[in-house]
């Protein structure tokens, strides 16, 4: 195998191993991808909800990301939890050069607040404009915009802050509702938002779900670009990231989708836990996302 891209997440652990770092990791990984990781909280979590939450200070933070930036490649950067305004302004600052796949989480499947009202106001002033792509779920759009609208009016105004969105999920196959398939919404800035459908998965193991689409969807979107960037060690501070069309964001949508939904069709049938159990991150059953 020749030397993969570098994806880096940036994000928080979940003792359940269900989401965070350890799902990011374990799709970045099955996709082709090496992963980092830069740790921006601790949280004491299951599959019934999060118990507690540290912080890891912000020179620790940023000397995680001086350690990767100074030694590894990174084609493409994920976020998930950044949990303070100031991780979020700090990624802005050292991370914004490089293509930025944001997945702005504010809370957890069982409903933990992940980030409050100062993170999402960082998103949307520092972080959005400054992001390749974006990820937010129906909920977290319908914050970031402080609007109730359908998903494609949510994911072309969130477009006009400046980056793509994948807005994923719609209330449609939300728990309890019998849909069988799902719509995410892509909509590039400038662009009209195109419904990707995909077939849904009748199961109550979800946990880890977000945080997996957008982990895949930077390493299906960094086999492309570290094409294009090429692997250098060091790329220019300030350098433009790569353009994104929208065959590029769409083909490794509907690649993404298809890995999640593998990975949820794995997982429906264990029994972990005593909440809403983790999505699969053992090795795909079906190599159908290469
Ligand atoms: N039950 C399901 N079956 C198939 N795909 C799903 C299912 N639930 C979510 N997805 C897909 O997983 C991705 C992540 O969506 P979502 O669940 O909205 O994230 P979050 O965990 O942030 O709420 C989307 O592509 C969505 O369509
Ligand atoms: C550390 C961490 N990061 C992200 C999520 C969101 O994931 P989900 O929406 O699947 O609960 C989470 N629960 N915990």
């Amino acid at each position: 195998m020749s030397t993969p891209p570098v994806v880096l997440t940036v994000a928080g652990t979940d003792s359940g191993g269900a989401a965070g770092i350890a799902a990011d990791l374990a799709a970045i990984g099955h996709l082709g991808c090496h992963g980092a990781c830069v740790v921006t909280a601790v949280t004491a979590q299951d599959t019934t909800g999060v118990h507690a939450m540290h912080a890891v200070p912000i020179d620790v933070v940023d000397a995680q990301v001086g350690a990767v930036l100074d030694d590894l490649p990174v084609a493409v950067v994920k976020t998930g939890m950044l949990g303070t305004p100031t991780v979020v302004a700090l990624v802005a600052d050292r991370l914004g050069h490089l293509p930025l796949v944001v997945d702005p989480v504010l809370a957890a499947t069982s409903g933990a607040v992940l980030g409050d009202g100062s993170v999402m106001d960082a998103y949307v002033q520092e972080l959005l404009p400054r992001a390749l792509v974006a990820t937010p779920n129906h909920d977290e759009a319908r914050v970031l915009t402080g609007r109730d609208d359908p998903p494609p009016d949510l994911a072309a105004r969130l477009a006009d802050l400046g980056c793509a969105v994948v807005l994923t999920g719609g209330p449609e196959w939300r728990p309890g509702r019998r849909a069988t398939s799902c719509t995410d919404w892509v909509c590039l800035p400038g662009g009209r938002p195109e419904p990707l459908a995909h077939p849904a998965v009748a199961t109550s193991a979800d946990h880890g779900t977000g945080c997996t689409f957008a982990s895949a969807l930077a390493a299906l979107l960094a086999h492309p670009l570290a094409e294009t960037r090429g692997h250098c060690p060091h790329p220019d501070a300030g350098s433009p990231p790569a353009d994104l069309t929208a065959d590029v964001l769409v083909s490794a949508c509907l690649r993404a989708a298809a890995y999640v939904t593998i990975q949820l069709t794995t997982s429906s049938t264990w029994r972990l836990g005593r909440g809403r159990g983790p999505v699969a991150h053992t090795p795909p059953a079906q190599p159908r996302h290469t």
